[in-house]
Order: C-alpha cells, then structure tokens, then sequence
C-alpha cells in the first residue's frame, strides 16, 4: 500500500506556508517485544486557514496523530513543523509552554478532558488569555463577546462544567480553543458523543469559525460529519494515510478502495447508501 497521499494539494496550500507540516511520521507504543506500529509514513500540510479532515475506523491512528501534534505522544521517526517551526524534539517543558501561548489548541470528544471540572465556565475561558498575557478586563470581556458565536449565553459563565449538558460543554470546549485565536486547533471527534441536534450545531459554529483564518484538524470516524466542514479530507487505513484530496473529490471520486467503502457506508452522503453486499465486495477487495 502506498504511503503517499495520492492526490496533490490544492493550489491555495501552495501558496502559504503551512500551520502544520507532518513529513513521514511514525509512532510507535509499547517497549520491546510488545513495541507496535500506530502511524507509518504519515506525511500531510494544513494551510492557514485550512480545514483538514481526517478520517479512518477505529484502531487507524487517528488519535495518536492528533496526540502526536499535540506533543502527548513522541514521534519516533519523520518530522513535525507548526507554525514554521520543527517541534518533533519538543520536550514535555516546550510542548507545554507551546500550547499554553495558545499556537496550538485542542477539542477532544469529552469535553471535560478540556474543561477543568473544577474552574468555572469563566474562569476556564479567561485563563488561557490571562496565560496569554491578556489584561483581566480585556480577558471577561473578549470571553463574553465569544460566547455569543458559540450560541451561549453569559448567565452560565459562572458554572461548573458538571452544570452544563454535554452540548453547551462542547462548545464552551470549542470557545476554550478559540478565543485564543490559535494559529492551530486539532479536533478529535468533537461531536461523535453529542446528539443529532447538537452535532448540527457544533459543526455550523465550526463552519463559522473557519472564516477567522484558524487551521482546523478535524477527526472522526465519521465521513459524514466531516464532508461539510472539511475542505480536503485525508483517510488513515491501519496507520498509513492512504489518500487526500478536496473534501468534494474524495467523495465523488474516492480512488482508494477503503475510501470507496467509507464513501458507501456513509448513509448521510448519498441518498442510495450501499447495500450490504456492495460493502462486503468492497470489504474483500480490502483484504484480498
Ligand atoms: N497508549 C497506547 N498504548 C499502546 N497502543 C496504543 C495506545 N494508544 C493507541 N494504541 C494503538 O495504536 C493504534 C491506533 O490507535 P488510535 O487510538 O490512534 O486509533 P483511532 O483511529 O483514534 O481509534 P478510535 O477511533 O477507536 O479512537 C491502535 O492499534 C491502538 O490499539
């Protein structure tokens, strides 16, 4: 199987220099002989701007990319660049300070891994700026005018996350990575746990939110939360990312035989969703 995506980035990719920059990355876990393969060659641009999905089923490597561009997993060969910098030899000290001058910002599906149960809804929004440098005034009052745009309102600023349902959680989380205006924000599965009405809501803000110009990673297991949202999308099929493309030609003209299975068994994508037999053909050319 190939390890390079087999379509060419977009032209406006080309142009800017890249928010992120994944050249051959390989992560492994465990020691010895219990040492495994997660990632393989995994090499992928976001542009400023730019909204990346990627997709894959579960046991793909979708989290631990997203762990590796966060710093939380070590990449044990390729090269890792944000923002113009080279981060792979980031110790624990340079990851932290790192996503705590709010380069890079995340969203995980539990919005209480991103969420300090403990802090008040204001206060978990206000501190990143306050880390930031942001005088305290500045801070509650571009924190109060950002709720608005993740369609919530001030009287719960003084909550706990515990208070809150899981959908005005995940978009305090989202509110959370964006008020810093990051350069980066890698989300992983942000709707998968939320309700249908919920989902709509969350991947409308997160259209909005492209127009500030923030790079966004969206993974899921799921095609059809990402197709609306993604400008190109990238498919992971055990570790290795098999094809990018534009979100539109990816599904129109999936060329991988695993995106063409994705593709099929996506009922929100095509009004005629495969049948079963179509997707196990698909499943047994996989495995051939
Ligand atoms: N901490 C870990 N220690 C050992 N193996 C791990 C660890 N985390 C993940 N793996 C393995 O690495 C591979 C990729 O896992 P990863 O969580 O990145 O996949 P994923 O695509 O995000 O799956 P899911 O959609 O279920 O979250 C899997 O085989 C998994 O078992």
């Amino acid at each position: 199987m190939s390890t390079n995506p087999s379509r060419k980035p977009t032209g406006s990719e080309e142009s800017a220099v890249p928010v992120l920059e994944v050249t051959n990355l390989e992560v492994h876990y465990g020691l010895r002989r219990r040492r495994r393969r997660a990632l393989r060659g995994v090499s992928l641009s976001v542009a400023p701007g730019e909204t990346v999905g990627i997709i894959g089923e579960t046991g793909s490597g979708k989290s631990t990319l997203a762990r590796a561009a966060l710093g939380l997993v070590r990449a044990s060969a390729g090269s890792l660049v944000i923002d113009g910098v080279e981060v792979g030899a980031y110790g624990h000290r340079q990851w932290r300070d790192l996503r705590r001058r709010g380069v890079v910002q995340y969203v995980f599906q539990d919005p209480l891994r991103s969420l300090d149960p403990d802090l008040t809804i204001e206060a978990s929004l206000t501190e990143p700026l306050l880390i930031q440098g942001v005088p305290r005034q500045e801070a509650a009052s571009r924190t109060r005018a950002f709720l608005s745009r993740v369609r919530l309102s001030a009287d719960l600023l003084d909550r706990l996350p515990g208070e809150l349902s899981g959908g005005q959680r995940q978009r305090m989380a989202v509110a959370r990575a964006l008020v810093t205006e990051p350069r980066l924000v890698i989300l992983d599965e942000p709707v998968s746990a939320l309700d249908s009405a919920n989902r709509v809501q969350i991947l409308q803000i997160l259209k909005e939110l492209r127009a500030d110009g923030v790079a966004l990673v969206f993974i899921s297991h799921d095609l059809g939360s990402v197709a609306g949202v993604a400008d190109r999308i990238a498919v992971l099929y055990q570790g290795e990312l098999v094809e990018v493309g534009t979100a539109g030609d990816v599904i129109n003209q999936p060329q991988h035989a695993y995106t063409r299975l994705l593709v099929r068994s996506a009922p929100t994508l095509h009004s005629a969703a495969a049948d079963r037999a179509e997707r196990e053909a698909l499943r047994a050319l996989l495995h051939a």
